[in-house]
């Protein structure tokens, strides 16, 4: 702190006096850093100063305070070799500088005097502030070697453009209030940390991006119109102040939000304080994560049905507490999921049907409508969401997807289990569902031979492929960082392994022998029938998969589809009829067992003990409520489970042979992603072919009693892993085989 002089008598010819002087003398001050120095300090603050040459004689003076005066000629600091500190503020000084260098001056403040050119400072290599705001500058210049010279204030000059500042140490630069129109040439001020360029003609923040220390960036006053400008701040990590005030960018919708969104460190916008709940909802509006794009789709097609009015026992699908069986492949876009799963649902006609989604794609060659996709505009697809026709949806590559209730009741009404294949998204938004399918994930290891695929199909545009292998890591890390979230992962960079992988895994999910026996013994061009009687097309196992789109994919679809589609109408017509007999009371037959106990909620694969051969069957005990504690609820499941109990997993307990089968099954567990995951990280590569007896680790293992995702409806009553259909068969009388 320095004493001010209180002296009340001035001579009217501004010159300064030596008793003022001695008034104005003190010999206390503090520095900067707060530590106790003496300074010899002279303040004479005020008092229309114009003639100060006696502190010539004054050359100890090391703090010389002499603002508000009209002084024009400073050239008695000449004779002032230790001055550290000069205010010479508000006065008017035409002369930039116009002394002789003390030595050690430190901080200089010129501020508003009329000073119009700044001449070479190079003598002042001790300068470490210098303020010289509201003077005439039009250029900055001779500042080169300031090696020192931390703070710079240029504010309310004539400045048009930013330069010769490099390489300067400058933590604080502030050049409001001139005529700049762009950033530039700040490159090289690595120290920067507070800058000020409001109240000028800047339209674009690029200029900045290096600027890697910067805190607290003043723009306010100038011409910034788009949002995106922010971007250009984006890597500045430790920026927390950011002022756009009055600039036309504010006018623009969702602008806080936008910027806030780019700009995730912010703490102060605007001057206002960005809370967390801006920053939550900034993240949801412009980025949100798949858990929120799944909430919001959930939330969107649920209310749409809700709004519709409903039907009683319209539906063939379970409720909360009974689960359908689903197979859901997913994957990145064109990683096969769709050829593997026409394949599977081809091979496994007793058990599996294909639910069709709809989409607003155009169908591409060879596609064709209701059996690849339903085809629809927009407009339909649109009217299907409002009129509560969706599970879920998605908007994927500028296109819609979506699966329709319909779609998976109408492969329930055959009592079969609906083998779909969607993106990430789907799978979260159907983990919120009631559905709780199994989920596959395909996923693509070789990542050149996934862009090979990509490109072969002739589809994609650049920016679409980069996205589709970008995704690769999306599905990667969740199955890392989510254990149990993906049922299975199979690599599929081989389609044909992949295919081989992925039906030995639903062998096991469902307990069955291989539904068309050996396929190494089938000839291409024939067809034979299995020991169950069903038909398989001769190639369905060794078709190169890889290439079957530019070989005519639909056609070689088809021509396997047609002859089974009748085998497997037949099968379920014949179901249909066996289970409405049941209902009626007519024919306890081959499923009245169904309708009197409670089914397995998880494959029996998943059982640590055998059942008994003979009697009565009970659930395998999977660590949750005895069948004697779920029978109070087995009437309503009776009258709700049409088709569910058919496709519920449970076994018959008249066939000892499948029974024995099951105890020999009982060895079988799922595959232990977690460990895969894990594999994959280390190895870089996935086994291409996972077998159930793929090495895991005790504590990895998934509980077929642990809820599948937690927090989810009914989760805490319901294992991990639905039921997949016992794929009951039946001859042509319908009793079992
Ligand atoms: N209802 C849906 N929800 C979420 N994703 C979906 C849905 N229907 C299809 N998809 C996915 O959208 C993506 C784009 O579909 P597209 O038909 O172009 O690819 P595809 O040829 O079926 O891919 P793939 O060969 O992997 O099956 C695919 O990954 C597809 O699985």
């Amino acid at each position: 702190m320095t004493l001010s002089t209180n002296t009340t008598t001035m001579e009217n010819d501004g010159e300064l006096r030596e008793e003022q002087v001695s008034k104005g003398l003190s010999n206390l001050g503090l520095s900067a850093t707060g530590l106790q120095h003496t300074y010899l300090c002279l303040s004479v603050p005020g008092r229309d100063l114009k003639n100060v040459s006696i502190l010539c004689n004054y050359i100890h003076l090391q703090k010389l305070e002499l603002p508000h005066n009209k002084i024009k000629d400073l050239s008695c600091v000449s004779h002032m070799p230790h001055l550290i500190i000069l205010d010479a503020s508000y006065n008017q000084l035409t002369d930039f500088f116009g002394f002789q260098a003390p030595k050690n001056l430190k901080e200089v403040n010129f501020s508003h005097n009329q000073m119009s050119v700044m001449k070479d400072l190079s003598e002042y290599s001790s300068l470490t502030k210098l303020i010289l705001d509201h003077n005439s500058f039009s250029a900055i210049r001779g500042l080169e070697k300031c090696e020192r010279l931390s703070h710079l204030s240029l504010a309310h000059n004539s400045i048009s453009r930013i330069r010769g500042l490099d390489h300067l140490p400058l933590r604080e630069l502030c050049l409001s209030g001139n005529a700049i129109q762009k950033i530039e040439n700040l490159q090289a001020l690595r120290k920067l940390q507070v800058l000020d360029l409001s109240c000028n003609r800047i339209q674009s923040l690029s200029g900045l991006h290096t600027l890697y220390l910067m805190g607290t960036v003043n723009l306010q006053s100038n011409l910034i119109s788009e949002i995106n400008e922010a971007s250009h701040l984006h890597d500045l990590k430790l920026l927390r102040d950011l002022n756009l005030l009055k600039n036309p960018v504010q006018e623009k919708d969702d602008y806080r939000l936008a910027v806030i969104f780019l700009l995730q460190h912010l703490t102060l916008l605007d001057q206002q304080t960005v809370t967390a709940e801006e920053k939550v909802s900034s993240v949801n509006k412009y980025d949100p994560p798949l858990e929120v794009i799944a909430a919001r789709d959930h939330m969107t097609n649920l209310l749409y049905q809700l709004m519709q009015p409903q039907i009683i026992f319209d539906s063939t699908l379970p409720s909360l507490d009974t689960p359908y069986p689903m197979l859901v492949l997913t994957g990145p876009q064109a990683c096969g999921k769709r050829e593997l799963a026409h394949k599977l649902c081809q091979e496994f006609s007793e058990y599996f049907a294909y639910g069709a989604c709809h989409t607003t794609r155009g169908p591409y060659y060879g596609e064709e409508d209701g059996l690849d996709y339903h085809f629809v505009t927009e407009d339909e697809f649109q009217t299907m969401i409002q009129t509560g026709k969706f599970v879920q949806t998605l908007q994927y590559g500028g296109h819609w997807y979506g699966l329709s209730r319909e779609s998976i009741e109408r492969v329930a009404r055959e009592g079969l289990a609906c083998c779909v294949h969607m993106e990430l998204e789907g799978v979260y938004s159907l983990k919120n569902s009631y559905f709780e399918p199994r989920y596959v994930l395909l996923i693509p290891t070789a990542v050149e031979n996934y862009v090979c695929c990509l490109k072969a199909r002739g589809y994609y545009s650049n920016a679409q492929m980069e996205t589709a292998v970008s995704r690769i890591d999306s599905y990667a890390k969740i199955n890392r960082e989510k254990p149990g979230f993906f049922d299975n992962v199979i690599s599929c960079d081989d389609r044909n392994e992949a295919y081989m992988t992925l039906k030995q895994l639903v062998k096991e999910y469902l307990g069955v022998e291989d539904p068309g026996g050996d396929p190494s013994s089938i000839t291409p061009d024939n067809t034979s029938s299995n020991s169950t009687g069903e038909l398989l097309a001769a190639d369905t196992v060794n078709a190169d998969l890889t290439d079957s789109y530019s070989k005519n994919y639909q056609n070689k679809i088809q021509a396997r589809m047609t002859p089974q589609r009748t085998q497997a109408e037949m099968a379920s017509n014949r179901r249909e009829k066996l289970i409405r007999e049941a209902l009626n009371g007519k024919s306890p037959g081959a499923y009245a067992d169904l309708f009197q106990r409670s089914g397995p909620t998880a494959p029996s694969s998943l059982a640590s003990h055998s059942r008994p051969t003979a009697g009565p069957m009970r659930p395998v005990d999977l660590g949750g409520p005895e069948l004697d504690e779920l029978s109070s609820s087995e009437e309503s499941r009776a009258s709700s489970g049409l088709s569910m109990r058919s496709s519920a997993g449970v076994r018959s307990a008249e066939s000892p042979t499948r029974e024995s089968d099951v105890g020999s099954r009982l060895n079988i567990e799922p595959l232990d992603i977690s460990l895969l995951g894990q594999e994959r990280d280390s190895k870089g590569r996935m086994d291409s072919r996972l077998t159930p007896d793929a090495p895991r680790l005790g504590s990895e293992r998934i509980s077929p009693t642990l809820p599948s995702s937690p927090g989810r409806p009914g989760a805490n009553t319901k294992p991990v892993l639905p039921p997949i259909p016992s794929g009951r068969k039946t001859n042509d009388s319908g009793s079992k085989l």
